[in-house]
């Protein structure tokens, strides 16, 4: 191929080309600098400059007279030798011998560069265990053909983090990254769907996956669905009062309230809250809950939950949360994950805490269970587990935690990883997310942010340096990202496949597949 530059300078973090007129060298772009021996350099380009040998005042007086209408032909001097572009570009990685390598030396002055081909990331090619597919390698805004995936079992129980403004395609990569899951075994997966945006009740989504044993949809609408949807009934005697820990504020009368009730009516302590059973002291005599903050609890179940007392019965706003079925819920939930399945939730008819505390219940039950497992040396027999959590500032953020103490996303995000339990957090704000948290999601699938503050935080925080990657995270279009990763050698920048495109090419090769033996040989 072509060069397209040619190396005239720089230093090890910053390598000067000067652009052969007319190439067109974009930001992002992906550039090689070859040796005579076979190895290269990728280079990406981090900023284009204007330079020019002509002395400012002639410039100035060429520009001038053009502008002036007098002589639009004016040329003091030849246009290409002594006006062109300089590409800066770092060396992301140096390949030798077939392996990459983090850059330790300079590429040689005067080396001429091209573009990067698919052939020059032949080392991306090497087979990976469980791979989980990405997207596309991306040369500045040019998608190659070379795939990227990351090893699935190692990335989730390190936790994902997919920091976004709106609309860059944060559920659309999450809609990609759950229809390759549903092909690798022994991954169990809990999504909670706030916007019910993954099954894909009215458009495409994961009900048209092959492989449908793996997944399971709840939601409270499933006379609305076609295809097997789970009722979403969660019975109120599988909630346990720990399961509002970080995640609902009572304060310290309403905390002893429930104590008192939980102690007493064991697993139906919501319900003789919400009807007002009076709990005795033990002289039997005095209420031990004032009424006031009787009525403060009743009126927070009743938002949270929806469940409400009329007539001396127990209703259910939303029919989520009831009395009366939903027993096994959360138990088929846990076995579904335990088999390695994806759970999607449809939370889109739960208020904001409700949505967290089904998660809490689910996870808080799963973690004491692969807590167990460990001890007993059977973890490595049990899936990997990934929970998939929208607006994760809801759980991960400073002030929550300090508030309200640590809930069970954050101890997974803190400890998960010893258990095989991950996140797979999305967040617009990352600011709000404590660093040490931070620090612990190791693979960042980083997608367009204009906010310059929290491009900083992403940067600061990112497995790669990034420092030079400002201007490109701010330039990102939908789709496009950059991914950083203890288990990359590089930030890698991808193209991610719309959904709809992915799904059709994924569709149509199943269908399209050969019979296993022609009619002749049968
Ligand atoms: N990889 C992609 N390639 C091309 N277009 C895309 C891609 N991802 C998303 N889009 C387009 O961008 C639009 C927004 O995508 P998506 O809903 O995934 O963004 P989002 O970040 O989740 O937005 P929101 O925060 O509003 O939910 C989609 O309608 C889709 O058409």
């Amino acid at each position: 191929m072509s060069a397209i530059g040619q190396i005239i300078g720089g230093e090890t973090s910053k390598i000067f080309i000067r652009e052969r007129s007319g190439s067109r060298i974009e930001l992002g772009d992906l550039l090689v600098a070859e040796e005579d021996d076979g190895n290269y350099s990728i280079l990406q380009v981090k900023d284009l400059v204007y330079h020019s040998q002509v002395p400012q005042v002639m410039r100035e007086l060429a520009s001038g007279i053009q502008l002036e209408n007098r002589g639009s032909q004016v040329e003091f001097l030849d246009e290409e030798l002594r006006n062109y572009i300089i590409a800066e570009a770092k060396t992301i990685l140096q390949i030798r011998n077939g392996k990459p390598q983090l850059p330790k030396r300079l590429p040689k002055f005067f080396t001429h560069v091209r573009r990067i081909e698919d052939d020059d990331l032949k080392f991306l090619k090497k087979e990976i265990e469980d791979p989980l597919y990405l997207g596309n390698v991306r040369s500045g805004s040019k998608e190659l053909k070379t795939k990227i995936h990351v090893n699935a079992r190692e990335a989730i129980p390190h936790h994902i983090l997919i920091p976004a403004t709106t609309g860059r395609g944060k559920s659309n990569l999450v809609k990609v990254m759950l229809w390759e899951l549903m092909d690798i075994e022994n991954i169990g997966m809990l999504v909670l769907d706030p916007h019910d945006e993954y099954y894909g009740r009215n458009e495409k989504g994961l009900k048209d996956h092959p492989n449908q044993e793996k997944l399971r949809y709840y939601t409270p609408e499933i006379s609305k669905v076609e295809g097997e949807a789970i009722s979403l009934n969660i019975n109120l005697r599988s909630i346990r009062p720990e399961h509002f820990d970080g995640i609902v504020e009572f304060t310290s009368a309403q905390k002893d309230a429930i104590k008192l009730y939980h102690n007493k009516f064991e697993e139906n302590w919501i319900q003789n809250i919400i009807r007002g059973e009076k709990v005795e002291n033990q002289e039997g005599t005095k209420e031990k809950v004032s009424p006031s903050t009787l009525s403060v609890l009743q009126r927070k179940f009743d938002n949270i939950l929806g469940i409400y007392e009329e007539e001396g019965r127990l209703e259910s706003r939303g029919g989520v949360f009831t009395t009366d079925a939903g027993d096994s819920t959360i138990k088929d939930i846990i076995k579904s994950l335990e088999d390695g399945e994806i759970v999607i939730i449809d939370t889109s008819r739960l208020m904001g805490e409700a949505e967290l505390l089904v998660g809490s219940i689910i996870v808080g039950a799963l973690f004491n269970k692969y807590q167990k497992y460990k001890a007993e040396g059977k973890l490595e027999e049990k899936p990997i587990i990934g929970i998939v959590i929208e607006e994760a500032p809801r759980v991960l953020g400073k002030e929550v935690i300090e508030r309200q103490g640590h809930n069970i996303y954050s101890t997974i995000a803190r400890e998960g990883r010893k258990f095989n339990i991950g996140l797979v957090a999305i967040t617009q704000l990352v600011t709000l997310i404590p660093r040490t948290i931070l620090a612990n999601m190791n693979t960042k699938i980083i997608l367009g942010n204009e906010m310059s503050q929290e491009r900083s935080e992403i940067i600061a925080s990112a497995s790669q340096d990034l420092s030079d990657d400002n201007r490109a995270i701010a330039s990102l279009d939908r789709g496009e990202a950059i991914v950083t990763s203890i288990f990359t050698k590089f930030a890698v920048p991808i193209k991610i496949p719309l959904f709809e495109e992915h799904v059709k090419d994924k569709i149509s090769e199943t269908k399209e597949k050969p019979p296993l033996l022609s009619p002749e040989d049968l």
